[in-house]
């Protein structure tokens, strides 16, 4: 579907009836459908905008708010209404210079760091882990220091990253910032929304050059299809559209290498290592397929028709690639809900809330791809946009492998569900020590220390109570690393185990935007 102002008026009244309604996050998704399908320089763009600033008017947020209505006034907006929009504009003024409402606006990145000196070539990753290769876990990756609880040991950017297709009238196609659904559309397709024109300009200089015109048919295939034609893409802008260069430089690097191995943190390496990640050579798909898939697109049928073996091999390969290495990119639903408590006094059966961030897309990490997992990990990966900051969960001791959790832990699931699950997808039986020791999930766990549950009942209370506060919720995260690093001996107990969820809780609550739409 291209843009088209009479499905743009529609959307733009069912968003009214919304607002009407005070569901200001409904009605805001409906907003930026029909921005993303205004035609250009029409007043349906300008309308659009208008009808935004109004949400972000009635929620006291101002800036957003003079924001639109620029961008309505520079898109058409009927100079009939303009009396409303400068009225608003006036309040909006005025309402600012008395607004005395704490912003809470640290930069969720700013917020973390890594935790020792950088490795000298990886500069994302602290420069005392290492990569080693054994026949039993393949490539992974130790410490050659004692580690401590919440140091941060990476944060990575993805190499190619893409968001699902029902989050992207919400987060920036090119940043995974939400920006409170503040976004531009693209200018040309109905698929991509921007945080800014700088997030556009970059987009369009790589792969939704290619994909702007097909992307209506494109965010339709399956994630993992979908990623492999994104990396080509990526791939493609980075070889200067040359498709013969690209073909060139992989067939002129045929050794296996991890980012480890690379020599520099250039697109292209980083590519060499994301092309050398373990792959499941167990899925296939059929050429025909991918042939069909490429006369969809004028630049994929171009090259096809020169290069169709090549391109084949080449989505093959991402596809392997994509099913073992793969990470869903977590982010916080901008709808409230936040997190919803169980009955604290029913500790030890459960914990006192659930943790709620969404998968909102799919992204390609060359060193965290390398991470081996456990059932019972001792890392953990939060979500800053799309970055991946990689903390210590648990004590790790000289000389010890880091181990992630891939979805399966052992806390809230059967040996045999998790053994069975990681065989299928991951190839792999796992031997970790919760497998091994056959650790009971966490209802059936022991108690290891009155005192320490205590602490673990009183922290849950305390969690269901705390307005969201970032810095509060960061100090309190902070507590709770000293607690695990001087009692982990106790695990696995209810109350570590408790503790720890407490601790990914109030770390999440640092990240969690300051407001979110009712
Ligand atoms: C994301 S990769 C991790 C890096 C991988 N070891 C390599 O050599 O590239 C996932 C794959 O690593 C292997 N793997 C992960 N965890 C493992 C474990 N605990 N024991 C043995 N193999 C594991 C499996 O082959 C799995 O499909």
């Amino acid at each position: 579907m291209s843009k088209l102002n009479a499905k743009s008026v529609s959307l733009r009244r069912e968003g009214n009836e919304f607002f009407n309604q005070k569901c200001y996050y409904n009605a805001m998704l409906k907003y930026n459908e029909s921005l993303c399908l205004a035609e250009l320089d029409s007043e349906t763009l300008g309308l659009a905008y208008a009808n935004r600033s109004d949400i972000y008017f009635e929620m006291k947020l101002y800036n957003h708010c003079l924001k639109n209505i620029n961008l309505a006034k520079q898109n058409k907006y009927p100079e009939l209404n303009a009396v409303v929009l400068n009225e608003r504009e006036e309040k909006c003024l005025n309402a600012l210079k008395q607004d005395k409402r704490e912003n809470d606006c640290t930069d969720a990145q700013q917020l973390f760091k890594l935790s020792y000196a950088q490795n000298k070539n990886i500069t994302f990753v602290i420069d005392c882990l290492e990569m080693k290769n054994d026949s039993t876990y393949g490539r992974h990756i130790v410490t050659n220091k004692s580690l401590k609880v919440g140091d941060v040991v990476a944060i990575e950017e993805p190499f190619c990253k893409i968001v699902r297709d029902e989050y992207v009238q919400q987060i920036c196609s090119w940043c995974f910032k939400s920006n409170m659904m503040d976004l531009i559309p693209c200018r040309s397709c109905t698929k991509a929304m921007f945080c800014s024109a700088d997030c556009e300009t970059k987009a369009c200089q790589t792969f939704h050059k290619y994909e702007c015109p097909v992307m209506e048919i494109t965010s339709k295939l399956s994630k993992n299809l979908q990623m492999a034609l994104r990396t080509l893409y990526v791939v493609l802008a980075i070889f200067d559209d040359s498709i013969h260069d690209l073909q060139k430089y992989i067939l002129n690097h045929p050794e296996i290498c991890t980012i480890f191995d690379v020599k520099g943190l250039d697109e292209r390496s980083k590519f060499l290592a994301i092309n050398s990640l373990i792959a499941n050579d167990k899925i296939d798909i059929r050429k025909e397929v991918l042939e069909e898939i490429s006369q969809w697109s004028s630049k994929l049928k171009e090259i096809w028709s020169t290069h169709g073996d090549f391109i084949a091999q080449f989505l093959h390969r991402q596809i392997q690639v994509a099913t073992v290495n793969y990470h869903e990119i977590y982010s916080w639903p901008l709808k409230k809900g936040g997190f919803f408590d169980k009955d604290i006094d029913k500790l030890p059966d459960a914990f006192a809330y659930q943790r709620v961030t969404v998968s909102a897309g799919n992204g390609s990490y060359p060193f965290c791809s390398l991470l081996n997992h456990s059932c019972a990990p001792n890392v953990g990966k939060i979500f800053v946009n799309d970055k991946i900051v990689l903390i210590v969960q648990r004590p790790i001791e000289k000389g010890a492998q880091l181990f992630d959790n891939y979805g399966y832990h052992f806390t809230n699931m059967s040996k045999d569900c998790r053994q069975k699950e990681l065989l299928k997808q991951y190839k792999f039986l796992c031997n970790c020590d919760a497998c091994k020791h056959n650790w009971p999930i966490l209802t059936n766990l022991k108690i290891a220390n009155k005192l320490n549950l205590n602490k673990a009942k009183k922290v849950c209370r305390e969690l269901k109570m705390l307005e969201v506060n970032r810095k509060k919720a960061m100090s309190k995260y902070k507590e709770l690393c000293d607690i695990v690093n001087k009692n982990h001996k106790n695990f696995p107990s209810v109350e570590m185990c408790s503790i720890m969820e407490s601790m990914a809780a109030y770390l999440e609550m640092s990240l969690k935007p300051s407001l979110q739409f009712v």
